[in-house]
Formats: C-alpha cells, structure tokens, sequence
C-alpha cells in the first residue's frame, strides 16, 4: 500500500526513534549556572554569519518536500526567515527552486541562504546544483555527509509513504511522478554516492566553486579534524534529526568534545531537537556559534495550511 501521510515522513526518525527523541530530551541533563552582580542592561542576541549580522543565533536547516506541508513550501519559509532576520538552508530536495527561493525572502529584507548538498554519483548534476547556487547568491555548501544510504525509516514504510504527486524538485531535477516510479529508498536515494570521501569531494568542491564549504552531519572530533585538514570553513554537529543512523548520540551530548577538537580553528554549529530558547543558550555555552532548526518550521507551514484550509471552509 503507498501513502503520503506527511506526519510520517516530517515527524519521524530512523527505526527505533532513539536519537530523534535524545536530541530533544538530552537538553534536560544540563542545567545553567548564572553568575551574578553582571551588568545585563545592554546585551544583543545578534552573531554575525556569513558577513551579516542576524537577530539570534537560530537558522533554519535545508529540509526536502516543504510543498507538502504548504504549496508555498520554501517560499514562505524564506520570508519568514527574512522577516525573523535569520538564514535559510535550501534542501537538494526543495520544491522550488534555489533562485525562486532566494528571490522570495529577499523581497521581504536581507537573507542569506547555504545550499544543501549531497554527494551525488552523477557529477554533473551535482555540480549543477552548486553552481546555480552560487549564481543565485547562496554563501555556503552545507555538504550532507550522513547520507551515502537512506536512513531506515520505518514509519515511512508502515504506511508506504510516498511523496504526494504533483510537486517538483527542480534542484535535483525530478518529479514526485518520477521518484513514485522507484521503490521508496530508491526514490530518495539512489542518486547519492555510497562511495564518497573526504579526498574525492572536498577538493572538487573547491575546485568548482568560490561559496563557504560546510560538513552537515559531524558527530566525532575525529572528523572535526577532517573537516579542517581539508579547508572547510565549517562543521554542523548534527545526526539529521535522528532520520539517517539511529542510536548515533544526542547532538548536544558530543557537541563538547567537537567544539574542543576545533580549539576554535573552524566554525561549529548544531542542529537536531532544539526547541527554545533555553536549549539554544545551553548549545552556546557548550561551544556552538549558531543553532539551526529543522522540524519546527515544518510544524508552523503546516498550521499555515490547516489554518487557511479552516477559513476557505468558514467563509463558504
Ligand atoms: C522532513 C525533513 C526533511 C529533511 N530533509 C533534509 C534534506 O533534504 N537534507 C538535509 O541535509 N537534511 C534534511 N533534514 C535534516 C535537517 O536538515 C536537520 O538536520 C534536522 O531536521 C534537525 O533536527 P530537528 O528537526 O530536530 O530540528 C530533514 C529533516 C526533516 C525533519
Ligand atoms: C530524503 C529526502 C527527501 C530528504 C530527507 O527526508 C532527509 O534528508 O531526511
């Protein structure tokens, strides 16, 4: 049987839902320490990213099928993000473009985007990819580097989720009527490199574009090494909200062995079950610069969609 319940594809983690429910819980461990006597009569949330300063340290992470939840989609998450003052991911899976997308947050105020990636085995068409990202005016690769396979999801496979028809990815140039036309992996997958590396992609990357290359998906000092003996410009400590390897660590739970390994000589941001401001705060004092945020604003499109749904239907 094949479906397309959207909770099963935005709420869900891989198998057991262990990481996607410690990313959230493991804030609970920590507790914060003032100090007192501190003169807080003049403080700012602002952190300067990408040359431009943004009003708190909270970006919204690519994620794929945001037409799902809205027609709007990544339009509309762009805008918000333009109105709140903070920066985009643009999924590879995004249903517009990168260039609609950057086109619909700039007309609201000043934004900057970072292009998703993932390491594809067609060449061609990922650089395609980086180059109409860096033409649009994207600062940044946000290299996906947890995604060789497809997490196991088997909430998506109980009820045979399939993307509904109707929507397009024009980034990775298919269709909803495309990927139906493969098993569910292999829609969303097959397209990704399960041979990359460090040597084979980073270097290329560089050798195609002039943006900021990022590792999205950095879990272990270990690869923080990595990721600064090959140049990149920064690491996002993220499992990809638990829906790639499940029972990997809660983000914030190694986040201060990573920010240690990086003795400050690359950027370090997190991602995976933030969800106030308090966690922020903490993700701060742990070493992080910046926080990003995946599924929330999937939730606040799709209260978009119920709520106008709500009015057609009161109106009539
Ligand atoms: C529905 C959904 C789709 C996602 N799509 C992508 C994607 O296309 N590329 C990617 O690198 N990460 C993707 N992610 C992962 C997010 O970028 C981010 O790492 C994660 O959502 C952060 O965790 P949080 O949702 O708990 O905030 C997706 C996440 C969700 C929930
Ligand atoms: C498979 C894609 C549609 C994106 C996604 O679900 C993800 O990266 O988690």
């Amino acid at each position: 049987m094949r479906g397309n319940r959207a909770p099963d594809f935005f709420n869900s983690g891989a198998t057991n839902q262990v990481t996607i429910h410690e990313n959230s819980s493991s804030y609970q461990k920590y507790r914060i320490l003032p100090r007192v006597l501190k003169d807080v009569s003049n403080v700012s949330t602002a952190i300067r990213l990408f040359d431009r300063d943004i009003t708190f340290p909270l970006c919204v992470s690519p994620a794929g099928l945001q037409g799902m939840a809205h027609a709007d989609g990544e339009l509309a998450t762009s805008r918000a993000c333009a109105k709140a003052g903070v920066n985009m991911g643009v999924s590879s899976y995004a249903n517009h473009s990168v260039e609609q997308i950057i086109a619909a947050g700039t007309e609201v105020g000043p934004i900057h985007h970072v292009m998703q990636l993932y390491s594809m085995t067609d060449r061609e068409k990922e650089a395609r990819i980086v180059h109409r990202a860096e033409k649009a005016g994207c600062k940044a690769i946000f290299l996906t580097a947890d995604s060789p396979v497809l997490g196991v999801r088997f909430n998506e496979w109980r009820n045979g989720f399939m993307p509904p028809a109707g929507l397009d990815y024009p980034m990775i140039e298919k269709t909803s009527e495309q990927i139906q036309q493969q098993s569910h992996d292999d829609g969303f997958s097959s397209f990704n490199s399960a041979s990359h590396s460090w040597a084979e992609e980073i270097p290329w990357l560089r050798s195609i574009t002039k943006m900021e290359i990022w590792i999205k998906g950095v879990l272990t000092p270990e690869d923080v090494e990595m990721a600064i003996q090959y140049g990149c410009d920064g690491v996002v400590i993220s499992n990809h909200g638990g829906r790639q390897l499940d029972e990997t660590p809660a983000t914030i739970d190694v986040l201060p062995a990573c920010a240690k390994a990086a003795q400050g000589r690359i950027r370090i941001h997190i991602d995976g079950g933030i969800r106030s401001g308090s966690d922020i705060f903490k993700a701060l004092a742990l070493g992080a610069e910046c926080c990003w945020v995946g599924r929330p604003m999937l939730w606040g499109l799709a209260v978009r969609l119920t709520l106008s749904v709500l009015w057609e239907s009161i109106k009539s």
